[in-house]
């Protein structure tokens, strides 16, 4: 079998990392392989892959995937690797909020869109803020069920800084129900997880929480 070369899934390596980067590469199939599932559809759908407006499609999403599912070519461990002590004895928390991000319902395959509001209470060192951004969007980046993204934002921040607590809340619109099944435009689906202090000391919770603010009116975010 002949493999696509230079795509962000090419660099995955074979065997399993910790189960944080999902195995691919074995098995893998053709970039020519994947067009052809593309034009398979196209006639699942009811039309012609042949004709002039269609002939570009199967490249052009074959290109999109790239995008939509390049999370799982990186490590969000090395991602955190970075970390600063020099904070003159910072140990508030430290909260990122409103991390637009764009997944995919790992049932239908269309899209979740939404915010993360990721924090952390400081051991000794911080980490680069955009880092925490990044996490979020290379888990965002692939199939996903938003507890499974949840949880595993905030147990890659814990294992890596090992800090005194982590917090994450997702607030989320799942076009699989927005777009087709229940049809339900509007609903927002909220989860969170809370490691450590925020698990075990309501203020620090409270705090957290009242920083990050009231989840958005259903709908009005996404
Ligand atoms: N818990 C959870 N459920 C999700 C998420 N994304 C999608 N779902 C749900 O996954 C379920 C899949 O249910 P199935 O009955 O197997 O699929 P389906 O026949 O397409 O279901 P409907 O969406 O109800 O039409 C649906 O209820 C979706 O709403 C998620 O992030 N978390
Ligand atoms: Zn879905």
């Amino acid at each position: 079998m002949t493999h696509a070369k230079n795509t962000p899934a090419d660099k995955i390596l074979a065997g399993p990392v910790h189960g944080r980067r999902t195995v691919v590469a074995q098995g893998r199939p053709s970039r020519e392989e994947a067009e052809e599932a593309v034009r398979t559809l196209l006639r699942w759908a009811g039309d012609d892959p042949t004709r002039e407006g269609l002939l570009g499609t199967p490249d052009r999403v074959v290109r999109s995937y790239e995008e939509f599912f390049a999370g799982y070519a990186s490590d969000p461990m090395e991602l955190l690797a970075r970390t600063f002590e020099e904070t003159d004895g910072y140990d508030e928390m430290v909260v990122l909020r409103d991390i637009r991000f764009e997944s995919y319902c790992e049932h239908h395959m269309v899209p979740i869109i939404g915010v993360a509001h990721v924090a952390y209470l400081p051991r000794s060192r911080v980490v680069g803020i955009s880092k925490l951004a990044r996490v979020v969007e290379v888990y965002a980046k692939r199939l996903q069920i938003q507890e499974k993204m949840t949880s595993q934002i905030a147990n890659t921040i814990d294992e890596v800084l090992q800090p005194l607590g982590v917090a994450v809340v997702i607030e989320a619109s799942h076009q699989c129900m927005t777009t087709r099944g229940v049809h339900k435009p509007g609903v927002s689906m909220v989860t969170s997880r809370m490691l450590g202090a925020f698990r075990s000391d309501p203020s620090t919770r409270r705090e957290f929480l009242a920083m990050i603010g009231n989840p958005s009116p259903a709908g009005s975010m996404f």
